[in-house]
């Protein structure tokens, strides 16, 4: 019997409404996680589980300080031999986010798998049992270990670094667009097809240990006529580095070339990304990223940029290293 640590942090998987028909309309995180694992009946012959309460938030209001924390405990946890896997539930909005994370950060071969809900516990048919049902025996499979950090709802496996939110309501919402999930989880047995290729977790070079907040890296929208102004802006309120969700494979006007290169002889990274959604961002292409300094997002999204643009941040502000690490991670 393995022994795996519910880490819960709130979301719609422990929300609640009064309106059993009621599936976007809820109280987000407000049902405590020993009141959800009573709703999957019994664990026996699959694992042995102790829970912590991290905080009951609807997923919006997760922040640096959150995530710095929960990821020192989870490091702590699985440090422990009598801990063999941890699920953390989560709201669905960021939790791709604190996916990649914990993905980036957490020092261990142990599994981590990250779940979620999209109907509220009260709905007339809730989601939220069978997919944390699902994340313990995902927790708790020996095939699991080393993968990284795990995404699991609506019966599929996916990767941390590509798993992404792709529809704002239903239930099959969670997937890798064009990279696919790695597996399926069908009548408690994980199946698995494919493996992440970029380092992660006992591979990774990033350490929280002591760091109490994370460098300010903003994200921005590309658009017609694209100004600037909120480039500069995000400088001049104490930006470290700029994700671009850019046209196409990452590009830009005349005029934000012109702003990104003035930011960046400053110092402040720039990182060109995509506002498409899925694809590679290559460099110098139609924009000479050597001469200008920038770095690219490879198949990143702009969210999950910012988090890698941040810990890398914490160890170099040369934009050579830090495109070398967009490459690896
Ligand atoms: N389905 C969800 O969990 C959405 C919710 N707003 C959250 O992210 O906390």
């Amino acid at each position: 019997m393995k022994n795996i640590a519910i880490l819960a942090t709130g979301g719609t998987i422990a929300g609640a409404s009064h309106i059993p028909t009621d599936t976007v309309s809820y109280h987000s995180g407000v049902v405590p996680i020993e009141d959800i694992l009573k709703e999957i009946g019994s664990l026996k012959n699959i694992a042995n589980i102790i829970c912590e309460q991290v905080t009951q938030i609807d997923s919006a209001d997760m922040s640096h300080a959150i995530w710095l924390s929960l990821a020192k405990r989870i490091n702590t946890l699985l440090a422990q031999p009598d801990i063999d896997g941890i699920v953390v539930t989560h709201g669905t909005d960021t939790l791709e986010e604190t996916a990649y994370f914990l993905n980036l950060v957490i020092k261990s071969e142990k599994p981590v798998v990250l779940v979620g809900a999209m109907r509220p516990s009260t709905a007339i048919s809730p989601d939220g049992p069978m997919n944390l049902y699902n994340a313990i025996i995902l927790a708790a499979y020996p095939g699991t270990q080393g993968k990284g950090v795990l995404v699991t709802l609506n019966d599929t496996i996916n990767c941390s670094r590509d798993v992404t939110k792709t529809n704002t309501a239903l239930q099959d919402t969670f997937k890798a667009p064009e990279l696919g999930y790695l597996g399926y989880i069908i009548d408690g047995h994980p199946h698995f097809y494919r493996m992440p290729t970029r380092k992660h977790t006992h591979m990774t070079e990033f350490t929280i240990d002591g760091l109490i907040e994370l460098p300010p890296v903003e994200v921005l929208y590309g658009h017609v006529n694209d100004t600037g102004f909120l480039a500069q802006a995000a400088v001049t309120a104490g930006a470290k580095g700029i994700v671009y969700a850019g046209l196409g494979n990452g590009n830009m006007s005349q005029t934000m070339q012109t702003v990104f290169q003035q930011i960046a002889q400053q110092g402040v990274i720039i990182v060109r990304g995509s506002r498409v959604g899925s694809g590679v961002v290559t460099r110098n292409g139609a924009i000479d990223d050597d001469a200008n300094n920038f770095v690219v997002t490879d198949t990143l999204s702009p969210q999950k940029a910012r988090i890698l643009l941040m810990l890398a941040l914490t160890k170099t502000k040369n934009p050579k290293e830090i495109q070398e690490m967009f490459w690896n991670y």
